[in-house]
């Protein structure tokens, strides 16, 4: 049952160890310190646009759940907190709400609690193998006045998934390129922990695709989610699950795919970004905005102070290695110098990636 499916994520994503399984190589962007940053700390601006509207610090939190009354309050609280400090939030996969009239109020209060915020709507791309249409997308995104809807890929989820579904087939490149051109916001094409490679950022490209949440490997591992499920269930597949858990593409390396593939993508940096330091290697290495989901989500079944002092100290940390690179905003944080080495480095150079080549592509220039 899908509600089941719902709640299970959220415990298992809280109460389990289902992250960390490879490091996300973001540890290899090492941030130059300038000891002259010629600017003070309360000069440090990290507004940025996002969906044609102003946050105050480029992050959002990804998407991650609805379905139910209990998963609802956590969209509530996350929604509350993020409109308070202006920032953006997308929701978890809609489909249960499609699928299910008394799931929409979990995903509609997000509107309620945000309404001003840039807010995303979500359907998985398995949706659209089956049968989901303009029709069904439009429903997400009018369901919570959406500003846009990511379409999350996640082939590696679903094949471990005991009730999955691991259908990918290129229709649903049609499909999408189709949808596009009738839906009215932005389709943001989003991983699910194993990240988004130049290959697949540019099949996407090619149907005119502009936005991309690279989710990489790093952080919760949604093949070791699905582990646990099997596990609990005693299903077959558990075994192969653990094999794969570590499995994907890291999220410093998933950033330089994407961008490489898409010079003028918007990219969002997600997987594994954990803290504020995190979230400016992420920028300085080719993310316009850093994306957050665990860390957020454990702070929001805290309360709403807790997750209140958490983006506080993000953005503290975002600031601080702000002003120690000289960046008195985050497009100066785009262009900071950095070194990008040890397993990163190999990476680029075994995908062909130069880093001088890669260095304008970084700077945006
Ligand atoms: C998108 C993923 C990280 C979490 C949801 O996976 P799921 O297969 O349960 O999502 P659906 O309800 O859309 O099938
Ligand atoms: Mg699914």
């Amino acid at each position: 049952m899908i509600t089941n499916r719902k709640l299970e994520h959220v415990e298992i994503c809280l109460y389990e160890d289902v992250e960390g399984y490879i490091p996300t190589l973001l540890d290899d962007v090492v941030l130059i310190h300038q000891a002259m940053p010629c600017l003070s700390f309360n000069e440090i601006n990290t507004n940025v646009k996002f969906l044609n509207k102003e946050i105050s610090a480029p992050l959002m939190v990804t998407g991650m759940t609805g379905g139910n009354e209990a998963l609802g309050k956590i969209n509530a609280t996350i929604a509350e907190v993020i409109e308070e400090l202006r920032l953006a939030m997308g929701v978890g996969s809609q489909r249960i709400a499609i699928e299910r009239a008394d799931a929409r109020e979990s995903f509609k209060i997000v509107r309620k609690k945000a309404p001003t915020s840039p807010i995303i709507a979500n359907i998985g791309a398995p949706q659209l193998a089956k049968g989901y249409g303009l029709k069904e997308l439009k429903e997400a995104v009018s369901m919570i006045e959406a500003d846009a809807i990511a379409v999350h890929l996640n082939p590696a989820q679903e094949l471990f998934q005991p009730e999955g579904e691991p259908e990918y087939p290129s229709d649903i490149l049609i499909k999408l390129r189709d949808i596009s051109k009738e839906l009215g916001v932005p389709i943001i094409i989003k991983e699910t922990g194993t990240g988004i490679s130049m290959e697949t950022a540019t099949k996407f490209k090619e149907i005119g695709i502009k936005y991309f949440d690279v989710s990489g490997q790093g952080g919760t591992s949604w093949i070791a989610v699905e582990m646990v499920r099997d596990k609990r269930k005693n299903n077959w597949k558990k075994e192969s699950a653990e094999l794969f858990a570590g499995w994907g593409i890291p999220t410093a390396a998933s950033i330089i795919e994407t961008r490489f593939a898409v010079p003028d993508a918007f990219i969002i940096g997600s997987g594994g970004i954990r803290n504020g330091l995190q979230i400016a290697k992420a920028i300085a290495l080719g993310a316009d905005i850093a994306g957050m989901a665990s860390p957020v989500l454990k702070k929001a079944v805290e309360g709403k102070e807790s997750l209140v002092s958490f983006f506080n100290k993000v953005i503290f940390e975002l600031k601080a290695a702000m002003m120690l690179t000289g960046a008195k905003n985050v497009e100066e944080l785009k262009r900071v110098p950095v070194v990008i080495w040890k397993e990163l480095r190999e990476w680029m150079e075994s995908r062909g990636i130069s880093l001088s080549t890669y260095e304008k592509l970084r700077k945006r220039e």
